[in-house]
């Protein structure tokens, strides 16, 4: 049997994270994918990627490319490790082959509304599509930490089909069939972040943190049924786990985005600040849309896009939110 080959589409931290992960186990040969011919360049003449892993060391089965048709000729899988925003970009060149396409991104589209399995169903047969999501930051991934994760797919036996692939020993995958939620749970968490961020710079305490944890998580549920998701999914990994981690780890993005506002910076200079991917801005703005059109309740996920979009005061938005009339939990 031939060695399996794994293309992963963006060499920014999380790429570059699954593609160790991938690479590990030394059962396969990985493809990993870079914007532009100078990233190439600066990640294969060091092995390693300095901008988004610094110290991180990556072995000869991982090979670097800005060629993705090259890259995706006769794979056994890929997967989607860039922002949201880009799947345009990228997925039509999957739409032919029978690999699986695993989507890595968290988000929902900021103009379509979608989420990350709309995003692969627009242009991959769906017994193909699968998503990985749950607590897990690049860099704990990349030295080899315990995570653990969800994969989902249509059916547990594809969601499965897809984990095999990921075979490294500290990276323990469980299995779902709601695409749905899983999806949602990975990109609402990232508009709590930032509420919790938020709280970090105003200088409040644990107690904000942890209401907005739970009362975050009431939202996300509420949002992900109204969707068609199930609500326990939002009780597992790529929800309540995932929440947790970003809610409290210094490593958020979108925690370090949400402090950044919160001590007076514009919107883009809390962006160019945390100089990474920072999915939250948008998919607070697509949350606030799909909260209006299927009429859901989401004061906190709501007030956060206002706060971000300069519509709203950050001290009027906490002092609404505490103001809002009392109602069973
Ligand atoms: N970093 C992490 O710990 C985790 C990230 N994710 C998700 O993975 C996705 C990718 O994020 P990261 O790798 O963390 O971001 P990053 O900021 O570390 O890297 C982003 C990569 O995407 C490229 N990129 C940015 N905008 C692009 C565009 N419009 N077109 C093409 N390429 C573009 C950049 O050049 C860079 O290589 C996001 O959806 C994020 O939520 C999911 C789990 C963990
Ligand atoms: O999704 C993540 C960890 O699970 C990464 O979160 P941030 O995008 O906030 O850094």
């Amino acid at each position: 049997m031939s060695r399996q080959q794994v293309c992963v589409l963006g060499a920014g931290s999380w790429g570059t994270a699954l593609a160790l992960v991938l690479a590990r186990s030394g059962a396969r040969d990985v493809w990993l994918v870079a914007r532009d011919e100078a990233q190439v360049a600066e990640i294969a003449a060091i092995r390693e990627n300095s901008r988004y892993l610094p110290g991180i060391h990556l072995p000869d089965n991982i090979r670097i490319t800005a060629d993705m048709a090259h890259a995706i000729a006769g794979i056994d899988a890929c997967v989607y490790a860039l922002p949201c925003i880009a799947v345009d970009d990228y997925l039509p060149q999957l739409a032919e082959g029978d690999f699986p396409v695993i989507a890595a991104c968290k988000g929902l589209h900021p103009e379509t509304l979608t989420r990350s399995d709309e995003m692969l169903a627009k242009y991959i047969a769906k017994d193909r599509i699968a998503l990985l999501s749950g607590p897990s930051f690049a860099l704990e991934v990349a030295k080899g930490q315990p995570t653990a994760i969800t994969m989902a797919a249509e059916n547990l036996e594809l969601a499965a089909a897809a984990a095999a692939f990921f075979d490294d020993t500290n990276f323990r995958i469980y299995l779902s069939d709601d695409l749905i939620g899983v999806a949602m749970g990975g990109a609402l968490k990232n508009v709590i972040a930032i509420a919790a961020g938020m709280a970090d710079g105003l200088g409040f305490g644990h107690n904000s943190v942890a209401a907005a944890v739970t009362r975050g998580l009431a939202e996300m549920a509420r949002l992900t049924v109204a969707c068609g998701g199930e609500t326990e999914t939002l009780m597992g990994l790529s929800g309540l786990g995932d929440l947790v981690l970003t809610c409290t780890g210094e490593l958020s993005r979108n925690r370090q985005f949400g402090i950044a506002i919160a001590r007076g910076q514009s919107c883009e200079a809390a962006i160019e600040q945390v100089g990474q991917v920072v999915e939250g801005v948008r998919t607070a703005r697509a949350a606030n849309q799909l909260a209006l059109k299927l009429n859901v309740e989401l004061p906190l996920m709501q007030s956060v896009h206002r706060v971000v979009s300069g519509e709203l005061g950050i001290h009027d938005a906490v002092a609404a939110l505490m103001a809002r009339p009392e109602r069973p939990e």
